[in-house]
């Protein structure tokens, strides 16, 4: 039973907030497969895990409803952004769904806490709904299983099961079907943000557009190479950078030219290679070691750019702390 309306607090509203953390991705690999008739493209992706998290404390409400709010803690200046508060919110969605299907639920107030790009192809707002699916299996104790969880996260969206999972993972059918891959040791990048966002749907269009118009068919079905697994299982950068694949890549730099220079410049600037991270706008430089990707960092901001150097890969969505109010 939730423990704000058990024991002792039975017939007094106690709040209770349930925070947890949810990382956002790289996709080591994105190969993209001809458009489906639902609307959606088969990929085949290796998915990757960054140090950089988005947060939601879950805080129960006596009054009935889903609220949102993003948190003063962001670290993204979010002027002019567009995040919808309203139900349009992947984290107010989630917290729908985990009512439908939870006995205890209450209101509940969701407070994002934004350090993923919005809109940058890495996974923000996935994040924010994964860790809104496990922020309110906590607290309404709906005790749904990690499998259940993720069923629920694909009804999200594409990207939203691997938030959850974490680590490194291949990822089939729409890129949620996962299975986890092994990485011996973490990887180095550079984040450079950029200060706008991409659409994720106009993206895969440009790249529908420019593959009609080259006559280009897509056999399926869809495979990771090989190579990018077997050097995440050696945890060897180098090798790495050799194989890193983005088929969504020149879609988003046929919208946004400016991408092609960021890579450059990150390259000649002691990046192994650098890749957009899905569709975009943010690029992901791979660099040799934790101090490498420091100073690339550091070099980049120099010239102005929103650089940040993270590692991967690290856990998915994970409590960090339960408390009664
Ligand atoms: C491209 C990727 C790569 O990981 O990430 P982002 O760049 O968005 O972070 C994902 O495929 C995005 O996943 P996600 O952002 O969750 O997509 P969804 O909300 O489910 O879908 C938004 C829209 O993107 C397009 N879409 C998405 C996934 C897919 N496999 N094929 C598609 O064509 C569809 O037009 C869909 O309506
Ligand atoms: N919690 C959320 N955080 C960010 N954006 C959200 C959220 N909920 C809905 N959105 C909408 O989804 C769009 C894509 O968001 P995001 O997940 O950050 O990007 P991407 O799909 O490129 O990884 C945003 O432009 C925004 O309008």
């Amino acid at each position: 039973m939730n423990p704000a309306i058990s024991g002792a607090n039975r017939g007094r509203f106690v709040a209770r907030t349930v925070r947890v953390r949810a990382p956002g991705k790289v996709n080591v690999s994105l190969n993209v497969g001809p458009l489906r008739p639902d609307g959606y493209h088969s990929v085949a992706s290796v998915y990757l895990a960054v140090s950089l998290y988005e947060e939601v404390a879950a805080t129960s409400t006596e009054e009935p409803g889903i609220t949102v709010s993003i948190g003063p803690a962001s670290t993204l200046d979010l002027d002019g952004v567009d995040i919808p508060l309203d139900e349009r919110n992947l984290a107010y969605k989630a917290a729908a769904i985990m009512r439908d299907v939870s006995e205890d639920s209450t209101g509940v107030h969701l407070e994002i806490t934004k350090r993923v790009p919005v809109a940058g192809g890495m996974g923000g707002g996935s994040a924010d709904a994964a860790a809104t699916l496990l922020a309110c299996d906590a607290l309404w104790n709906s005790g749904l299983s990690r499998e259940e969880l993720a069923h629920l996260a694909a009804e999200l969206g594409a990207d939203v099961p691997f938030s959850l999972l974490g680590g490194t993972a291949v990822g089939l059918g729409i890129g949620d079907e996962l299975s986890p891959a092994l990485a011996k040791a973490q990887m180095d990048w550079v984040l450079v943000c950029a200060d706008y966002g991409l659409s994720t749907p106009e993206v895969f269009h440009a790249l529908d557009r420019l593959r009609d118009a080259e006559g280009l068919v897509i056999p399926e079905p869809l495979e990771v190479d090989a190579k990018i697994l077997q050097s995440l299982r050696k945890g060897d950068p180098d090798a790495l950078s050799k194989v890193l694949i983005n088929d969504l890549q020149r879609a988003s730099i046929e919208l946004a030219p400016e991408l092609r220079d960021t890579i450059g410049l990150g390259e000649s600037s002691g990046a192994l290679a650098g890749i957009v991270s899905g569709s975009g706008p943010t690029v992901a430089l791979l660099a040799p070691n934790p101090r490498a990707a420091e100073e690339l960092a550091e070099e980049l901001r120099h010239l102005g750019h929103n650089a940040l150097a993270v590692h991967g890969p690290v856990p998915g969505a994970r409590i960090i702390s339960d408390t009664l109010l």
